[in-house]
């Protein structure tokens, strides 16, 4: 089977087929995504709250991402794998950005890269692309400045807010960009940017118009323990299947059902 790549989605986005989005850290999930024929595994950096148990994407380091894309690429065949980049990882200068998003092709086998941000993230998008490393990015709801909106809310309602968005979203996409998440913005403005865009969008909370769909994983599946936002649908309930099938390990340890002849050996 051949690879996802940039002008696979653009292909899809011409024909008017959804891609599908989803986040992997490891190597078994990034095989089950792979067999249900999702497009792009993103090693998102909600890797820092969904599995390492950080408070937010904020602690997440370079090392550590690289450490999970790593896995990740090693179980996709035919997913494109997309390294999201950590806060301070792109930043600081433009050379910064283009040596750690390179190191995402070079050292963990990752297809292409993502980062949060608007005009300010120009010059950096347009320095990685030169380099030969195809972009993805995000706008709206960006969880790397969760501090400076303080809170995690839906962004551009505002005429104004929704202006700017569009703007950035022409920037980007002039500074090369392949495709561009939105995340948390009304449908009817995500709409109007995937319009606006040549690229395909891809919608996070930004509704059914965009060229594709993202989720985090474990929410959609109800293993990411607790609440999630009202954007995600919850296809599994895995948190009752692993409760069921661990207090039923315990029970039958404590019964002498578990292990049976049949585990043991002579
Ligand atoms: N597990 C997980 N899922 C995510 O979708 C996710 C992460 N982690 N970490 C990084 C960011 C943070 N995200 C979030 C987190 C919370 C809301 C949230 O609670 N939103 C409110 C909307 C409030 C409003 O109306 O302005 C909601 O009720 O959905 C949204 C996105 C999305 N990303
Ligand atoms: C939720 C998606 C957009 C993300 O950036 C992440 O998982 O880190
Ligand atoms: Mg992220």
């Amino acid at each position: 089977m051949s690879r996802v790549t940039t002008a696979t989605l653009q292909e899809m986005k011409a024909k008017g087929v959804k891609s599908t989005l989803l986040t992997a850290y490891d190597y078994p999930t990034a095989r089950l995504l792979d067999e249900a024929g999702i497009d792009i595994l993103l090693v998102g950096d909600s890797l820092g709250n969904v599995v390492l148990g950080y408070e937010n994407t904020l602690p997440v380091t370079m090392e550590e991402s690289l450490h999970h894309t790593s896995a990740v690429a090693r179980g996709a065949e035919r997913a494109m794998v997309v390294g999201d980049m950590p806060f301070l990882s792109y930043q600081t200068t433009v050379a910064d950005a283009v040596w750690n998003a390179g190191r995402y092709l070079k050292e963990a086998g990752a297809h292409a890269v993502k980062l949060e941000g608007g005009r300010e993230r120009a010059d950096a998008v347009r320095a990685m692309v030169e380099t030969g490393i195809p972009v993805m990015g995000h706008l709206g709801l960006t969880p790397q400045s969760v501090h400076q909106f303080g809170g995690f809310r839906v962004q551009g309602k505002s005429e104004d807010a929704a202006r700017r968005l569009i703007e950035d979203a022409v920037i980007l996409e002039e500074a090369g960009i392949f495709s561009l998440l939105l995340e948390c913005v009304p449908a009817e403005l995500a709409e109007e940017v995937t319009t606006d865009l040549c690229i395909p969008t891809l919608s996070c909370g930004a509704g059914p118009h965009c060229s594709g769909q993202v989720m985090v994983l474990h929410d959609m599946l109800g293993f990411s323990g607790g609440k999630v936002p009202k954007f995600v649908k919850q296809y599994a309930n895995l948190h009752d299947v692993i409760i069921e099938a661990l207090t039923t390990f315990k029970k039958e340890v404590q019964e002498g059902v578990f292990p049976g002849p049949e585990h043991c050996y002579k």
